[in-house]
């Protein structure tokens, strides 16, 4: 049998928007072994239990990049990301099928080689990149090839995963946001997301604080996530920093104290007890065959 290990990740930090993603300490697994029929899938809703699952799909393509004939195979899934809220649950389906094909026929690609194939499935290398590499990680697509930096992060800093009782679309996401930005906006995002690069090094929580607040898609996507304000407000009272991950509809806090970050996730259960709180650290490692 074989297993990969994917952490959860969580894309744009703000000003980053498709290029800069983070691997945070919340794991997804899914496992391939032989079979008699053509596919089996256990561990996700039936409605993902057919050929077009995400991570059957990413294994067929590994196999056709390996120029391999896709076996007979059972995928086994056990999932702790949550399905579209932002915490990269199709990178984890992506990264693991890739990687499932390819320990199954010999390990031949190298993760420069993954993360190309799984930026043209998911279509941006924001979250394909930290889940492969761990770390904080910038990418953007030259062409078809794929660049990545990876930054690590300070230890000081910490993390809450504030995960609303409902989804929000990536598709939704996107199609709100407006088609054109200004120069004068491009400069701002452009200064904020080097120097927040910088920030996350230094666990600099007074620059990440101004250097985080976008323009780019969060004025218009905060929007979708009726709680925003109120979250918001509960961090901020906490001396936290917010922040959507990914697309939404989680709300990512990030704090240098431990004591804090637990009493974000007592406030918050307070006003919104339906909703999951994960206080997570930085995955350093990425996917790995376990
Ligand atoms: N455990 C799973 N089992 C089967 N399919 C899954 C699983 N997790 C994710 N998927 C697939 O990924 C899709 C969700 O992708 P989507 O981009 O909407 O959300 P996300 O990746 O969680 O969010 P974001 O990209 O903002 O971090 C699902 O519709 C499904 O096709
Ligand atoms: N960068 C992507 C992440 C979600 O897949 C977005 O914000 O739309």
């Amino acid at each position: 049998m074989i297993k990969i290990k994917v952490p959860a990740t969580s894309a744009n930090l703000g000003v980053g928007f498709d290029c800069l993603g983070l691997a945070v300490s919340l794991y997804s697994y899914a496992s391939f072994t032989e079979n008699s029929e053509k596919l089996t899938i256990t561990g996700c809703d039936p409605k993902y239990q057919n050929t077009d699952n995400l991570i059957y799909q990413a294994f067929v393509k590994g196999c056709q990049a390996l120029e391999q004939d896709v076996p007979n195979v059972k995928i086994t899934i056990e999932n702790q990301i949550p399905i579209s809220r932002g915490l990269g649950s199709s990178a984890f389906c992506v990264v693991a099928g890739l990687m499932g094909a390819n320990a199954w026929f010999g390990n031949t690609l190298n993760k420069e080689q993954l993360l190309d194939l799984a930026t043209q499935i998911e279509g941006h290398p924001d979250n394909v990149s930290p889940a492969i590499y761990g770390q904080l990680g910038a990418s953007f697509i030259d062409h078809q090839d794929v660049q990545t930096v990876h930054f690590q992060v300070h230890p000081s800093l910490h993390f809450v995963a504030l995960i609303p009782d409902y989804q929000v679309s990536t598709e939704q996401a996107r199609s709100i946001l407006p088609k054109e930005m200004s120069y004068q906006t491009a400069i701002y995002q452009i200064g904020h997301a080097v120097a927040l690069t910088k920030a996350f090094e230094l666990g600099d929580l007074e620059l990440i604080k101004t250097a985080i607040i976008d323009k780019m898609h969060e004025p218009f996507r905060s929007k979708l996530i009726p709680d925003y304000p109120l979250a918001k407000k509960i961090v901020e009272e906490n001396s936290g920093i917010l922040y959507i991950s990914g697309s939404g509809s989680t709300l990512m806090a990030i704090t240098n104290d431990n004591h804090t970050a637990d009493n974000i996730i007592a406030d918050i259960k307070k006003d919104f007890p339906a909703w999951e709180a994960h206080h997570l650290t930085v995955d350093n490692q990425g996917a790995t065959v376990v």
